[in-house]
């Protein structure tokens, strides 16, 4: 039975499903913020559950053995290392739309707040007060406002502040302009959104690209008394200068949910007038909370359970429907490149992954990454769908996928291509009903072979008594063969032969084979048959 820890403060509604699922858990919402004490347990758990307070960091993830997915009840996954993730083959999954519309009130509520100055008027009233004359506010009627990030989160702000009656200008380098039409709001550049908003509203991941979009060059760029407001990540404004552009008065009030170091017990926005704060409150309603802890206890779940993969940053989504459909193709993907990956001596170059006929309707993101895993996983044994794509790509080879329609007598083949400085070399295989993987095709010759655990591949001119040679040898050192294939391209032309084996083909036998003359290669096989 998988094992999942549950580390931060999920609603225990995740608790309840993982268990109703088959899922052992652990409820331990406290040890995210224990380094250690996590590292030291991390090792007996499938998955992780976590909000932002588990920082998943490299040394983490190196202590996690068995770990297979980290699944974020939320949004942001800025506290997971995705690449050490990938890395080690572990599935990142996060919950996309489970906390938006609560996330997106509360930048409305902060907006309010500060346009109106509403803690601080509350704390002097409650000390009985009455400073009627203190608090004057703005309207935000008629306002422009200024929405970075229109995915999710800032594209329900911004449908909101329509309904305040609010202008909305936003800019987002993914919004289209149709979309931002859908959304009746005006598509800008960043300085121009900087040049015209009253008030800011920033909703972007925190990226290279976003960490501190706003500091002091930008909002210098701002109107005078700007408001803003940040409800996505710390680390997307310059703190230190905004607390000077609030001193000068340039920026006239700040909501701010997050903070460049969390948790924020110190800071120098605390107690600033006009400056809003709350501790990363976006997502605590308890309506978000029980989407997110249900959506991740259920993703986490289908994927140890099921091997269905849905919302992960690091791998291509499989439905539960799909999963079982698709599971013998992946399994035939691994071995097209297992096949390929052990054969193949030079560093490899390029790969061509060709889906025929049903194969190409498939996912064939999904079976790309297999494929390339079994590809691999002879010079990187620890290496699966998750982090395959990523070594590929960090060795620099080129990758292209081309889908086409029945182009022969099955009804569906995947074939894979793949050239190094020398040579390139091609395989194809396709699934028959009773769900296991053949080989169809192997250096451009037909056969129909099925895949076994230890096999031998030998190559060699169509002579006549390569099978006799071939048994001969084999009989001569005890090695069995349980079966055979032959093909070759034309009479006299190129062959080819497969040995099925009962065990690994012996070292000093191989050495024999590869002596003889009539043989060009000999190259043993190993598959995984059984594994899912
Ligand atoms: N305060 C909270 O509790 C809380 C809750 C939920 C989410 N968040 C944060 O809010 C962020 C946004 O969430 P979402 O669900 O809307 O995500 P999303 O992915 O739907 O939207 C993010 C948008 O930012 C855009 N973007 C990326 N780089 C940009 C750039 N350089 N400039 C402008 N736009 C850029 C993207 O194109 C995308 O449309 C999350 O990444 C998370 O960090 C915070
Ligand atoms: O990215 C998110 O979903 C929010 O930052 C929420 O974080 P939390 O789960 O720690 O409240």
């Amino acid at each position: 039975m998988p094992r999942v820890l549950v580390s931060d403060a999920l609603s225990t509604t995740a608790v309840q499903i993982f268990k109703d699922r088959g899922v052992e858990v652990d409820y331990l919402p406290e040890i995210g913020k224990d380094k250690d004490k996590l590292a030291a347990i991390i090792g007996q758990y499938d998955g992780l559950a976590i909000r932002s307070a588990t920082k998943v960091m490299a040394k983490l993830i190196e202590a996690a053995t068995n770990l297979k997915v980290i699944g974020r009840a939320g949004i942001g996954v800025d506290n997971v290392d995705i690449p050490a993730a990938s890395r080690k083959g572990i599935i990142v999954m996060n919950t996309p739309f489970g906390n938006s519309i609560t996330t997106a009130e509360h930048a409305v509520a902060l907006m309010f707040a500060v346009a109106r100055q509403i803690p601080e008027a509350n704390a002097s009233t409650h000390a009985g007060k009455w400073e009627k004359n203190k608090f004057m506010g703005v309207e935000i009627t008629g306002k422009t406002l200024g929405v970075i990030g229109c995915g999710n989160i800032g594209s329900i702000v911004a449908t909101r502040a329509i309904g305040l009656k609010m202008h909305v200008v936003g800019f987002d380098p993914f919004l289209s302009e149709s979309r931002a039409a859908e959304l009746g709001i005006e598509k800008v550049e960043l300085d121009e959104l900087f040049a015209r908003a009253d008030f800011i509203t920033l909703h972007t991941p925190l990226t290279d690209k976003t960490r501190n979009i706003v500091n002091a060059a930008s909002i210098a760029k701002m109107k005078d008394g700007v408001r803003i407001i940040n409800c996505a990540r710390g680390g997307l404004i310059v703190e230190a200068d905004l607390v000077e552009a609030l001193k000068s008065g340039k920026v006239a009030g700040a909501g701010v949910d997050v903070f460049e170091v969390e948790p924020a017990t110190e800071n120098a926005l605390f107690h600033m007038p006009n400056v809003v704060c709350t501790p990363h409150l976006g997502a605590s309603t308890s309506e978000a909370q029980e989407n997110v802890a249900l959506q991740v206890a259920e993703q986490m779940s289908d994927y140890l359970i099921k091997g269905a993969v849905s919302n992960a940053i690091n791998m291509p989504s499989i439905t539960a429907e799909e999963a079982p459909r698709l599971k013998p193709f992946v399994k035939l993907a691994e071995v097209l490149g297992a096949f390929v990956g052990q054969v193949t001596e030079d560093p490899i170059k390029e790969v061509e992954i060709l889906f025929d006929g049903s194969t190409a309707s498939m996912n064939t993101k999904a079976l790309t990454s297999a494929t390339l895993a079994g590809l691999i996983r002879p010079q990187v044994s620890d290496v699966n769908m998750v982090s395959a794509p990523i070594m590929v790509k960090e060795r620099g080879i080129i990758l292209s996928e081309v889908r086409r329609d029945k182009s022969g007598v099955f009804d569906g083949y995947i074939k894979l291509t793949v050239k190094t400085e020398h040579m390139t070399r091609s395989i194809a295989g396709t699934c028959f009903s009773d769900g296991k993987p053949r080989f169809i095709q192997i250096k451009g010759i037909n056969l129909d072979a099925e895949v076994g655990q230890h096999m031998l591949y030998t190559t060699n001119a169509d002579v006549p008594g390569i099978i006799g040679l071939l048994g001969t040898i084999c009989g001569s050192r005890g090695v069995n063969i349980a079966n055979f294939q032959l093909g070759r391209d034309r009479p006299g032309g190129d062959a080819i032969a497969l040995l099925y084996l009962d065990e690994p083909f012996p070292q000093d036998v191989l050495a024999e084979l590869r002596g003889n003359p009539k043989i060009d290669s000999a190259k043993p096989l190993r598959f995984d048959v059984n594994g899912g």
